[in-house]
């Protein structure tokens, strides 16, 4: 007799404009995981983990369960809570359908798998609060692991810590924290994540937007679309963006779509001028279609941090997706080659199921 445990955690596009490292949607594409346990004793010295995987660009992937970003994450869990590596023998079975390396959130949610997986297999009872510090510690911005975690159109903010440090809780009121405690008194060098490090907050999105996304076949590493920022902005270009982050947050719940409304509301100053030119033919993209020549478009950005363009929209999905192709389809030497999928807004988070086998 033994258990499965099957997670399931939304891709995410992060940003959605002006909301630079603050706001992410959650999307109905998905990364399943699947850990089977079986009951037999434990290997000493192993992690306990053998993985397969199969789904969006498998070459690349390291199977190696200290390096593969889902067990490292669970693996850094455990580690915190006093277990040093999976606590039965464990085959994790990834089966995802995120692309990599797209803006997309695959790496927001690898990471919330892998804090799922060890909330799992090591019954560690961690309130979604908990959970998003874990995920916060491994992954910096919260735009991506808060959407994929909750669902929804989701704003989040940091408190600003010290992460190198870690954080040795204070109060030995609870089972969690002493474990904590315990674990970190067993091995100084466990950063634990302070407590509460992010905070969320769920908003409407009416029922009638899907998310039209536009994959360019070629990866961007969100650390090189970061690199591409500057240290310092304009005072007019951040005004700019808290205007118009300040309007998204309310328009996209607007049962009725207002589309000139959304459409300036999504415009950035903050990260997409920057980041121009590593994906030839945003420019283009988004100085050409608007709600009046693009009937049902509400507005137009790139994807977290790119090359995926994200469009929002309420009708003429396949014909938006179309004439937003055709400018990718244009550019020099063959053009660049994309996929599109009109995906909805989904509202459930991630979700770990416990079955018998
Ligand atoms: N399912 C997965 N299993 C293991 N590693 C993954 C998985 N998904 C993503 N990764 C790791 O994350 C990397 C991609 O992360 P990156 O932050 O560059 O892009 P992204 O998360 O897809 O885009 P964005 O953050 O802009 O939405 C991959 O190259 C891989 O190392
Ligand atoms: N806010 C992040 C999302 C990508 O993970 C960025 O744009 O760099």
């Amino acid at each position: 007799m033994g258990f499965t445990y099957t997670i399931n955690v939304p891709a995410t596009s992060a940003n959605i404009g002006p909301g630079f490292d603050v706001m992410g949607l959650s999307l109905s594409l998905y990364l399943t995981v699947t850990a089977i346990i079986t009951e037999a004793p434990s290997s000493p010295g192993a992690t306990n983990i053998a993985i397969q995987y199969e789904g969006a660009n498998s070459s690349g992937l390291s199977l190696d369960p200290r390096a593969n970003l889902i067990t490292r994450t669970a693996l850094y869990v455990l580690k915190c809570n006093g277990y040093n590596d999976f606590p039965q023998p464990t085959t994790v079975l990834v089966n995802n359908r995120i692309p990599l390396g797209r803006g997309l959130g695959s790496s927001g949610a690898a990471v919330v798998a892998g804090v799922l997986l060890a909330n799992a297999v090591g019954n560690l009872g961690l309130t979604q609060h908990r959970m998003l510090d874990y995920c916060l510690m491994i992954e910096h911005h919260p735009d991506n692991v808060a959407a994929a975690l909750v669902g929804g159109f989701v704003a989040s903010y940091l408190i600003e810590v010290d992460r190198s440090k870690g954080d040795v809780p204070e109060s030995e009121a609870d089972e969690r924290k002493l474990r904590e405690r315990k674990a970190v008194e067993r091995d100084a060098s466990i950063a634990l994540p302070p407590d509460n490090i992010g905070s969320f907050l769920r908003l409407g999105c009416s029922p009638m937007i899907k998310a039209i996304t536009i994959i360019p076949q070629f990866e961007l590493a969100t650390s090189k679309a970061r690199a591409a920022l500057p240290g310092t902005y304009k005072t007019q270009d951040v005004i700019f963006n808290l205007q118009r982050l300040a309007v998204l947050t309310t328009a996209l719940g607007r049962e009725t779509p207002d589309p000139w409304l959304i459409y300036r509301a999504m415009e950035d100053k903050v990260h997409q001028p920057y980041r121009m030119h590593l994906i030839p033919g945003l420019p283009e993209i988004l100085a050409t279609f608007n709600p009046d020549n693009t009937p049902g478009l509400l507005g137009i950005c790139l994807s977290g941090a790119g090359p995926t363009i994200l469009a929002l929209a309420v009708d003429n999905f396949d014909e938006i997706a179309a004439k937003i192709r055709s400018v990718f389809d244009r550019q020099p030497n063959g053009g660049i080659a994309t996929e599109y999928k009109v995906l909805d807004i989904v509202t459930e988070g991630s979700t770990c199921v416990k079955t018998e086998s």
